[in-house]
């Protein structure tokens, strides 16, 4: 059974050194917030220049350009440095290297380290979530993970956000929602790592999908119909896989599937809207130049869901649209046939 409690009753504890791993959009607002909470803050990014220009200018220009970095936030390209005396360690490295860079900073880590994954995404060919990764490359860590309906962009600029840490330590979560709790970001707790992991991952498919929706002129119905038939699927998926569906109707779930899904700020959403205007794959991805986690997730989550013969149409159709080189309008038909039938209950089987 899921639990979740929010962070407002929570208070920050004295400053602590925290490290984050990763110097894209969503390293550097989590940072930022850490920072700004009066934490000993380190952020590691694996390239000197950027590193160099981030501390000369106090902004990230590639990633958050306009955005004034917290003066305290230290910012270095030198692992051992960032690590340097932190019980805590933030990982928001894209799923396709955050195996070589966990393996790299594992040695440096001491025993009962606090790990959090911030990453959405599976293991390029296997099916590892973020913390199979971290439980797998590391020994005595504390291991948790955050996700939720967080636009980077939108966090730095003060909108009011939630999110969620997940992990069967009670404590951990207490202690990240302390570190992370602000006047504009309040953070819930789940002991679901498994289904806010998961669900993390999956919405990021459904966002090309109404990116290509949106592509193609579609209205509001539209957008609907594939946000709910979305929600359905991941639900289905997370029950054959042994999560929780009720984690699927929280802020990690159908939060940040309505999230992704009905904006450009997502880069999985652009992708789906260039391929949509006819733009081949690999020059989508090229053109958005941060990761789309979902393409990848996409190719995973097909093989496994037909391995597992789970039913998720939209899955199959968005593969067989970015894959099997199928027409769109050819795909568009057959959802809507009623050949397939995409009016099932959650967990009913076809
Ligand atoms: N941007 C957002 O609004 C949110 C992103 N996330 C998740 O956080 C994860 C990271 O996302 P972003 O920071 O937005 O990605 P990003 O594309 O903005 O940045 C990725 C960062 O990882 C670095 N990186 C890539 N390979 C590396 C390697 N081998 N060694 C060291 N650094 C490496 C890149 O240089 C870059 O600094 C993704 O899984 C994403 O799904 C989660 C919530 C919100
Ligand atoms: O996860 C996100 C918001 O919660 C960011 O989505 P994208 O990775 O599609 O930009």
């Amino acid at each position: 059974m899921t639990t979740q409690q929010d962070s407002s009753s929570t208070t920050t504890d004295a400053a602590l050194p925290i490290a984050v791993l990763g110097g894209g959009s969503f390293g550097t607002a989590i940072a930022n917030i850490i920072a700004g909470n009066g934490h000993d803050t380190r952020q590691w990014m694996r390239d000197e220049s950027r590193a160099r220009d981030c501390r000369e200018t106090g902004e990230n220009h590639y990633y958050l350009p306009g955005v004034p970095l917290d003066p305290a936030l230290k910012i270095t390209s030198e692992l051992e440095e960032a690590i340097d005396g932190c019980r805590i360690v933030f990982v928001s490295i894209p799923s396709k290297s955050f195996r070589e860079v966990v393996q790299r900073v594992a040695p440096l880590l001491a025993e009962g380290t606090v790990l959090i994954s911030t990453t959405k995404g599976v293991e390029h060919d296997s099916f590892h979530l973020m913390s199979d990764i971290l439980r797998e490359e590391t020994s005595g860590m504390r291991i948790g993970v955050l996700s939720g309906p967080n636009f980077a962009k939108e966090i730095v600029a003060g909108h009011y956000t939630a999110t969620v840490i997940a992990s069967e330590d009670a404590a951990l979560c207490d202690t990240i929602q302390k570190v992370l709790h602000s006047e504009t970001f309040r953070v819930y707790s789940s002991n679901d790592v498994f289904g806010v992991e998961l669900a993390g991952a999956l919405k990021n498919i459904y966002a090309i999908v109404t990116g290509m929706a949106a592509a193609l002129d579609r209205g509001q119905n539209t957008i609907s119909l594939l946000i709910t038939r979305a929600l359905a699927e991941m639900m289905r998926f997370a029950e054959a896989m042994g999560a929780d569906p009720m984690t699927f109707i929280g802020l990690a779930g159908v939060g940040d599937l309505i999230l992704t899904c009905s904006s450009d700020l997502s880069r999985n959403y652009r992708v789906g809207y260039l391929v949509g205007r006819g733009r081949p794959l690999e020059e989508a991805v090229a053109e958005i130049g941060q990761v789309a986690e979902g393409v990848n997730t996409v190719r995973l989550i097909k093989h496994k869901a037909d391995e597992m013969g789970v039913y998720m149409p939209l899955v199959s159709a968005i593969h067989a649209i970015l894959f099997e080189e199928r027409p769109i309008p050819e795909v568009i038909r057959n959802l809507m046939s009623g050949a397939q039938t995409f009016d099932v209950a959650y967990s009913a089987k076809p």
